[in-house]
């Protein structure tokens, strides 16, 4: 099939090259010429595992391209509409310019009969007024919404081999155009959901909005073993034994980020809120003030274990990325957490294995330096804020030896307790 993906950002070029890898005769367009130049000559513009490697089989195949210019999607049998929605400047709700800009573009260039396919988070009801402006138009395209759930850093497998696969519809030619694309997976036995417009799009939103609730929920409890002395690591291994909670998602520490569940639920509320239903979302409200609750906890930790102040005291922040396997530092908060300690007069080091010249680009007071061990000479206190695997296996002991004082503060609760109070840390996790 000939596909267009619109949009190549994170999701968006995933998506084209995996296409690609499907099979598929694939044009990716993005307005970022940048962006398009790095996909064009095979460089991914961002980290993700396994993606360099796809792009470079793809391109040499032929059957993936990519380009500014929206004519060069006018004969593709499926548009997937791939660009951001982020958070508005003044408000919780998704900012859907860059929607409307890309249906305008594509409504000037769809074949009749071609499918556009939404695949970026939206607001509920925002495929229907869409679908409303391509007829008002006189196009003859159709409009599905088939919403995305990959998780980056397993971007290239959650896209090539989904745990299922939802399309929003109205019309049965869709339904097929979209078997067409996604015969591979299917074959394999993915289930498919085919379903209204709405629907699809809350699958979407719930689905973000459960995984958040479930972070804040283990965090919450973090805040009540903090107070009673008890351990959230254990109590989050006993409560995920039974099947029906399940223990993923249930790490306890400086909670979520990165450039979707944050804004998705403050999206979500605004716009239950429109819709007069603001009270059955309440408590994602609660949800986002626990998470951002936890980042203020592990600064108050800081300034509590250095003696009431971190005023011009060395503090080695490892991670800045909102999570590892990603240079993504969209609303990170390892980077919310160095920020904040600078901010407090600290002399902060800041290190990370892919994600400085991300965070160097948002905040280029702090100091950043690429090597762990450098970060850690001389700190009198080390916050382990993204949890790399680099980081996870930091030797205790010569942790200790590096630094000016053996303190450090676990806000992803990944590290061994007993090994690091064994080589003389005061080690500190969250709700442990
Ligand atoms: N990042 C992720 O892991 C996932 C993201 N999503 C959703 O997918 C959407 C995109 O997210 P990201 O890829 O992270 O955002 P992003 O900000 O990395 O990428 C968006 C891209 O769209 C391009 N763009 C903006 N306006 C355009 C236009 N009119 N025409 C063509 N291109 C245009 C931008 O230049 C940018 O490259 C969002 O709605 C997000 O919530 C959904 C699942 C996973
Ligand atoms: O809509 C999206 O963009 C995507 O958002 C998330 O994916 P992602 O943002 O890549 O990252 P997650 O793995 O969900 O982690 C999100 C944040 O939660 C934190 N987290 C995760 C799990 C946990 O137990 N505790 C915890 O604090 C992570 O550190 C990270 O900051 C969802 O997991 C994807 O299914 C979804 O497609």
């Amino acid at each position: 099939m000939r596909i267009s993906v619109i949009g190549c950002g994170y999701l968006g070029a995933v998506h084209a090259t995996a296409m690609a890898k499907l099979g598929h005769d694939v044009v990716g367009i993005d307005t970022d010429a940048a962006k398009i130049a790095k996909l064009a000559s095979g460089v991914a513009p961002f980290f993700e595992p396994g993606l360099p490697e796809l792009l470079d089989e793809a391109l040499s195949t032929g059957r993936l391209r990519f380009s500014t210019s929206f004519a060069d999607a006018a004969d593709a049998d499926v548009h997937f509409l791939a660009v951001g929605t982020p958070q508005q400047h003044d408000g919780d709700a998704a900012d859907l310019r860059f929607v409307y800009a890309a249906i305008d573009a594509l409504i000037g260039v769809a074949r009749p009969g071609s499918l556009i396919a939404g695949k970026s988070t939206v607001p509920v009801g925002t495929a229907a007024a869409l679908a409303e402006r391509i007829r008002e138009a006189g196009s003859g395209a159709l409009l599905a919404w088939n919403p995305e759930f990959l998780r980056e850093g397993f971007a290239v497998a959650d896209t090539l081999t989904p745990d299922r696969i939802v399309y929003g519809v109205t019309d049965e030619r869709a339904t097929a155009l979209l078997d067409e694309v996604y015969a591979q997976p299917l074959a394999t036995g993915t289930p498919r959901i085919v379903t209204d417009l709405a629907t699809a799009e809350l699958v979407k939103t719930a689905a973000n909005a459960f995984l958040a609730t479930k972070i804040s929920f283990i965090n919450a409890m973090a805040e009540i073993a903090e107070t009673t002395g008890a351990d959230v690591t254990t109590l989050a291994d006993a409560i995920g034994h039974d099947a029906r909670i399940g223990r993923r998602f249930l790490n306890a520490g400086i909670g979520f980020g990165g450039g979707c569940l944050p804004k998705d639920i403050r999206a979500f509320t605004a716009r239950a809120e429109e819709l007069g239903r603001g009270e059955s979302v309440a408590f994602l409200r609660q949800v986002d003030a626990i998470n951002l609750r936890r980042r203020e906890r592990v600064v108050d930790l800081a300034v509590e274990m250095l003696g009431g102040s971190v005023y011009e005291r060395r503090i080695a922040v490892l991670g800045l990325t909102f999570k590892p396997d990603s240079d993504d530092v969209r609303d990170s908060p390892a980077l919310d957490v160095a920020e904040r300690l600078n901010g407090l007069g600290a002399s902060v080091v800041a290190t990370d294995p892919e994600g400085i010249a991300n965070a160097q680009a948002k905040h280029p007071q702090l100091t950043y330096v690429a090597d762990v061990s450098e970060a850690l000479r001389g700190a009198e206190l080390a916050v382990l804020v993204t949890e790399w695997g680099e980081y996870r296996s930091l030797d205790p002991e010569q942790t200790a030896a590096l630094m000016d004082s053996a303190r450090i503060i676990d806000g992803r609760n990944a590290l061994e307790p007993a090994a690091w109070r064994a080589a003389g840390f005061e080690y500190r996790g969250l709700g442990r």
